[in-house]
């Protein structure tokens, strides 16, 4: 149902430059390579609806500010649309779309029930207090109307959103429930707050998820992780997480990077310190002791074994990939490496572990989550764990399959399950006979 409120519902329009030229340049690529039915191809190319809502807020000192927020809904042939929603003044359109399309693919690629969704609202959270926020939030819920729901479409936390967030989002949404049904309707977001039916380990699925994959690159390439050196861009949810497993390993931090300043310290940066520097710091890095602070534009380019860009999408580009020495680079976050730029590190043997493969433990803790809620369970950390380790470990193994059936790079391979597995749902239900 959609919201008459305030809403525009739009079909896609003509690809444009940036992160979405880049997700259909991907898709391109691997349809081809898959031989993709053509009609499945047209479908896939497109998104199912783009929601636009300008919703007005009346901030602390009494004025009224308009905001726009997204919700772009990709694709729902395996189950309703999932993802994230990134509170960030580069959220628009194309960047929704963009990151709408490539949860589609996470979720099909590590076997989840899900289609994929994305959006947020084009705004920076820095300049608006705890209480305009949470008003922002609720607003934005209420805009969004029944375009969301636990069997819709399902938010969770992305850039600058989180487990507060989350909980505002289902609070808002059961509110405008009937009494009767408000509390079953917790799982219309997840990541929310453990007391609020958020589930244990959501907070580290990512990182914990990208550390996995690091893992299982290392066995896969005899590779002791023990001593080996790591870089970070982005010490968020994710940037923090991954630094976190990634130590335990015996790996050492040397250079971290966010909006606020670049850090390094070839004896390393202990994640934990750092971490709690960034959050007396309105979450950033700036000011930390014990590491000198460097250019910006120096980071892709310090000498060390594995990169995980944990921020933003197109950070690795053609400009700075030439000045990249590791060994692997592990795609926390949604699209940072540019097509060109990954063409020319793989032509110098340089292994990318795709986002949608890397980043995916987000959302496999999301599905737990969410399982958990509709089966009114709790399950502990470890389990947790483990069972996002598992999923892991499967679709890890299905992209390697898929990358020697075709003779492709990972991340064509990763494509390969994903368009595979869409392709067998749409004619097992006869849309194409
Ligand atoms: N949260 C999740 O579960 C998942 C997240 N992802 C992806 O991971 C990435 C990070 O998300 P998440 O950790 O949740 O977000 P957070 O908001 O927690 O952290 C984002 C980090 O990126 C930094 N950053 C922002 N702009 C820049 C910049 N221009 N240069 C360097 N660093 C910058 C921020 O720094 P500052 O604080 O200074 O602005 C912050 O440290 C995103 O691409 C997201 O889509 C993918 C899967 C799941
Ligand atoms: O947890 C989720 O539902 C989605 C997380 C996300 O936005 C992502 O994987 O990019």
């Amino acid at each position: 149902m959609i919201n008459p409120i305030n809403m525009e519902v739009m079909k896609s329009a003509v690809p444009k430059k940036g992160m979405y030229e880049n997700v259909l340049r991907q898709f391109n690529e691997a349809a081809d390579i898959v031989k993709l039915d053509a009609g499945i191809r047209k479908i896939l190319m497109n998104t199912n609806n783009e929601i636009l809502v300008n919703f007005p807020v009346k901030l602390d000192d009494g004025t009224v500010e308009v905001f726009k927020g997204y919700r772009v809904q990709h694709n729902n042939a395996l189950g309703p649309y999932k993802g994230g929603l990134r509170y960030h003044p580069t959220v628009d359109i194309d960047a929704a779309r963009a990151l709408a399309i490539w949860m589609t693919w996470k979720s099909a690629l590590v076997g989840l029930p899900y289609g994929g969704g994305k959006g947020g609202i084009q705004i920076d959270p820095n300049q608006y207090s705890n209480s305009e926020l949470e008003r922002i939030t609720r607003r934005f819920t209420y805009a969004l109307g029944d375009n969301i729901g636990p069997d819709i479409d399902i938010p969770a936390p992305d850039v600058n959103t989180n487990a507060k967030i989350m909980a505002w989002i289902a609070d808002t949404y059961c509110s405008i429930k009937s009494p009767t049904v408000r509390q079953i309707n917790m799982h219309v977001v997840t990541g929310k707050p453990v007391g609020s039916g958020g589930l244990v380990g959501r907070d580290r699925a990512t990182g914990f998820g990208v550390v996995k994959n690091i893992k299982l690159w290392a066995a896969l390439n005899k590779v002791d992780l023990k001593g080996k050196t790591f870089i970070v861009q982005g010490f968020g949810n994710v940037g923090y997480w991954a630094s976190h497993f990634l130590a335990l390993e015996g790996a050492k931090l040397i250079a971290v990077q966010d909006a606020s300043a670049t850090l390094y310290n070839k004896e390393g940066l202990d994640p934990e310190a750092l971490n709690a520097h960034a959050t007396q710091n309105k979450g950033q890095v700036q000011g930390f002791e014990n590491a000198s602070v460097l250019e910006a534009q120096d980071f892709f380019g310090i000498e060390c074994d594995i990169i995980i860009p944990a921020a933003l999408g197109n950070q690795i580009t053609i400009e700075n990939c030439h000045e990249i020495k590791a060994q692997v680079i592990a795609e926390g976050a949604n699209g940072p490496t540019t097509i060109d730029a990954e063409r020319e590190l793989l032509s110098r043997g340089i292994t990318i572990i795709p986002d949608i493969l890397c980043n995916s433990g987000g959302v496999i803790g999301s599905y737990y989550e969410w399982l958990q809620n509709k089966r009114s369970e709790n399950w502990k950390l470890d389990t947790v764990l483990e069972m996002i380790a598992d999923k892991l470990e499967t679709a890890f193994q299905h992209m390697l399959e898929k990358s020697e059936e075709y003779k492709v790079n990972w991340r064509v391979g990763a494509y390969a399950v994903a368009l595979t597995k869409l392709e067998q749902t749409y004619k097992e239900r006869g849309v194409f006979p």
